[in-house]
């Protein structure tokens, strides 16, 4: 299931945020309790001294009997914040009272007694002031309303610049860094990781990861050079053996000549094109004479230097690209010449014979001579590849009759 994106620094900010809001109210709470009792006492300090104050005169009025002055007074006490409710309850059974008689009930209540006038020890009547509560809410919550506005002015200065300093010191570079990453193929390897940060006292995390992607950058492109390397090397490799194996398909492995299927294929276009054209096509097929007395002699190495030799010497002697030199087998060649009759077939031919019978010198520095014996067949129109090769071969036998070292035609 698909998880939605949240950003790191929002996710930061939230948290800070609540945080600082906890922090806050917890503190305005703490605050308000300090507070309460604070006014509270504050509250009963000032009853005390607004009652201290009152007293000798109330008392004066009640000896005097002068109910106007006492309520009078009694309703300037009433009257001042913090106070409910104030009765005075006189021994000879009267009572004055002002303010709210409800807030009695549910209010805290301090006594005063009302001594006599000059007599201390007399008590005349007793003084209750009911103190307002709401009172104190309302200096409790007032002073709290500010201060709770000042902290909430607080918490969001704070969590403006812890979200401005995470926006551009994490969100920012992390998401650079994740479009990079998400951009990455083997192709763009070589494009380095920019951030768009300032200058820095210190390196950080997010440093880190950068250099971490630029070693990663660097050390798979080195692996992917050092692939296309050995992959070029191998391709090299494969080619040279194809080529090898091309070369082997078509070509004898000792001598560099042609072998028989290069002959059996080659040799009918080559009729083919000599019957279109008219020009004559010459087939010579040359024997090594006595070849077997080498191997005997020289042992069979030598014998495939002399084979190498006169592979070499045959081609020496004919046109590039034109003549073709096949070997048969053992130390036979049948030598292909194109556009060649009678009687440059003949001519040809013997230049062959005298190329090979010229001495050889063997890489241990002795010198071998060696002959050979040829049989030279034109192609005669309408004439089979075979019968063709047998008459060749035929004429090669009569040479070798006729005492070696010569051409029949
Ligand atoms: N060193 C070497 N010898 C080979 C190779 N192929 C065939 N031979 C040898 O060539 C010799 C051919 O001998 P023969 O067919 O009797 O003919 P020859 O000795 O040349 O006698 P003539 O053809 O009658 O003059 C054999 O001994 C084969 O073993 C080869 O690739 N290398």
């Amino acid at each position: 299931m698909p998880r939605n994106f949240r950003s790191l620094a929002h996710a930061l900010i939230r948290r800070i945020g609540l945080l600082a809001l906890g922090c806050a109210l917890l503190f305005s709470a703490l605050q308000g309790i300090w507070q309460y009792r604070s006014v509270q006492q504050q509250l009963q300090d000032s009853i005390q001294q607004l009652a201290s104050s009152n007293i000798p005169l109330l008392s004066v009025a009640l000896w005097d009997i002068e109910p106007e002055a006492a309520r009078r007074q009694l309703h300037a006490i009433a009257s001042r914040p913090g106070v409910a409710f104030v009765r005075v309850n006189v021994v000879t059974g009267q009572m004055f009272e002002a303010g709210d008689s409800t807030s009695l009930y549910n209010n805290p209540v301090q006594r005063f007694v009302i001594p006599v006038p000059g007599e201390q020890g007399r008590p005349l009547g007793e003084l209750l002031v009911v103190q307002r509560e709401a009172y104190i809410y309302q200096q409790v919550a007032s002073s709290l309303a500010g201060m709770l506005l000042g902290y909430l002015l607080l918490t969001v200065l704070i969590c403006g610049m812890v979200a401005y300093v995470l926006r551009r010191d994490l969100e920012r570079p992390m998401r650079e860094i994740a479009a990079f990453a998400g951009q990455l193929t083997p192709q763009s390897l070589t494009d380095p990781l920019r951030l768009q940060r300032g200058w820095r006292e210190a390196h950080d995390e997010i440093d880190l990861v950068a250099g971490g992607f630029v070693t990663l950058q660097n050390a798979l492109t080195e692996h992917i050079d050092s692939l296309d390397q050995q992959v070029e090397e191998r391709t090299q490799q494969l080619e040279n053996a194809l080529g090898e194996i091309r070369a082997l398909l078509t070509h004898d492995a000792l001598t560099g000549c042609y072998n028989r299927a290069f002959l059996a294929e080659r040799l009918p276009q080559e009729m083919t094109r000599a019957q279109r054209s008219g020009q004559p096509l010459t087939l010579v097929f040359c024997d090594i004479d006595h070849f077997k007395r080498i191997n005997d002699e020289y042992g069979h190495l030598i014998g495939d230097e002399v084979l190498c030799a006169a592979a070499g010497r045959l081609r020496s002697q004919l046109r590039t690209d034109v003549d073709w030199v096949v070997r048969f087998g053992g130390e036979e060649f049948v030598i292909v010449l194109p556009d060649i009759g009678p009687p440059d077939a003949q001519l040809v031919a013997e230049r062959l014979r005298e190329a090979i019978a010229t001495s050889l010198p063997l890489q241990d520095g002795r010198l071998l001579q060696i002959t050979a014996s040829l049989g030279v067949a034109v192609w005669q129109p309408g004439e089979g590849m075979e019968p063709w090769l047998k008459r060749a071969d035929a004429l090669l036998y009569r040479a070798k009759l006729a005492g070696r070292n010569r051409v029949e035609a």
